[in-house]
């Protein structure tokens, strides 16, 4: 399938109570033409409550006036996305993207991976980007204590953040910069009660388009130097000089097979030597993807890669670029 009749796939996520079902069930009501699929997400974590708890398998799907399909399902979400796939190829059910809330209290890691990994899934869906409710009242002390929290952040293309209403103006600005300092690739909004705009979690074109690469050359810059609190933390590289494309792909395939545990999210754009189009490069944990993008041109050529990730180790992986750099 061509990537224009590929669904595209977005992941809510947030801790407990951050506000995520707020957010789905304005978006499942609001007349905004697009005809989403939902999917509850109501795994807990993996392997542990599949052995403890007898689950109710079966769904239950429901069909709402504006044409969005939301669809309540327990159990494993690699049969439920292809059932979904060929109940729409079938014509039995009509929906043109499909929305997944994650569990609260869960790494969204292993749903993005489900877009890479599996062959089925990722022949009818492409990932279009993640999206985290973080509520500005609890939020920082969930951040202090759940590693869960700080990966949702990590894993971000947008950060909603929820309950403004209940501090104070310093106290937003307090949590904002601290999920900017996680993870500053994320654009950061305020929603009072789900009230976000389609365009902030819809089409955001996150994982595919390294959007705000490209639109936002300037984004990087300053970045390098970020300090970083708890353990995740992000950072850039940039150059004006053409990579060796032989030698950043056994790099890069060699920080993937050692940090791929602790690697949440990478991506970016990368001028390779002897290539006239750009190529984009993403990833979440081990599984690294690069599709080609659009032509150089006249445009001036540059890298510009992001990590995000716990604990890597920034001075290695950035001098381990340089020397891929043709020299
Ligand atoms: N004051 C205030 N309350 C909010 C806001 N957004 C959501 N809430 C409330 O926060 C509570 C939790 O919201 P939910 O949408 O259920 O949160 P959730 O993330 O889906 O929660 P889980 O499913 O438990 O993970 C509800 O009582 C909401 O009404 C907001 O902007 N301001």
């Amino acid at each position: 399938m061509s990537s224009n009749t590929m669904i595209p796939v977005t992941i809510l996520t947030g801790f407990l109570g951050a506000g995520k079902t707020t957010l789905l069930n304005r978006i499942l009501k609001a007349q905004h033409g697009h005809r989403i699929a939902v999917i509850e997400n109501e795994f807990g974590p993996e392997g542990v409550d599949n052995d403890l708890l007898v689950r109710e398998e079966g769904e239950q799907i429901v069909e709402m006036n504006n044409g969005c399909v939301c669809c309540s399902v327990r159990g494993d979400l690699v049969r439920i996305l292809d059932e979904l796939a060929a109940k729409r190829r079938t014509g039995k059910l009509n929906f043109d993207r499909v929305v997944i809330e994650t569990t609260g209290m869960a790494n969204p890691g292993p749903v993005c991976q489900t877009f890479f990994m599996d062959d089925s899934v990722a022949e009818s869906y492409l990932l279009d980007g993640v999206v985290t409710v973080v509520d500005a009242k609890h939020g920082g002390q969930t951040l202090d204590e759940q590693a869960e929290a700080q990966a949702q952040v990590g894993f971000a293309d947008r950060i909603l953040l929820s309950k403004t209403d209940l501090v104070t103006p310093e106290e937003v600005a307090a949590i904002k910069a601290r999920l900017v300092s996680i993870n500053p690739r994320a654009p950061v909004k305020p929603v009072a009660f789900g009230d976000a705009d389609v365009s902030d979690v819809l089409d955001i074109k996150g994982f595919n388009l390294n959007a705000i690469l490209d639109i936002d050359p300037d984004f990087l810059a300053g970045l390098h130097e970020h300090s970083h609190e708890g353990d995740v933390s992000a950072f850039a590289f940039t150059s004006d000089k053409a990579f060796d494309g032989a030698k950043l792909d056994e790099f890069l395939s060699s920080i993937v097979q050692v940090f791929g545990e602790s690697l949440l999210r990478y991506k970016g754009v990368l001028f390779i030597k002897g290539m006239d189009r750009r190529v984009i490069f993403q990833g979440v944990h081990m599984m690294m993807g690069s599709d080609m993008g659009k032509a150089w041109g006249k445009d001036k050529r540059s890298n510009k890669m992001v990590f995000i990730g716990r604990k890597l180790p920034r001075d290695v992986i950035l001098k381990g670029l340089e020397q891929c750099l043709v020299s």
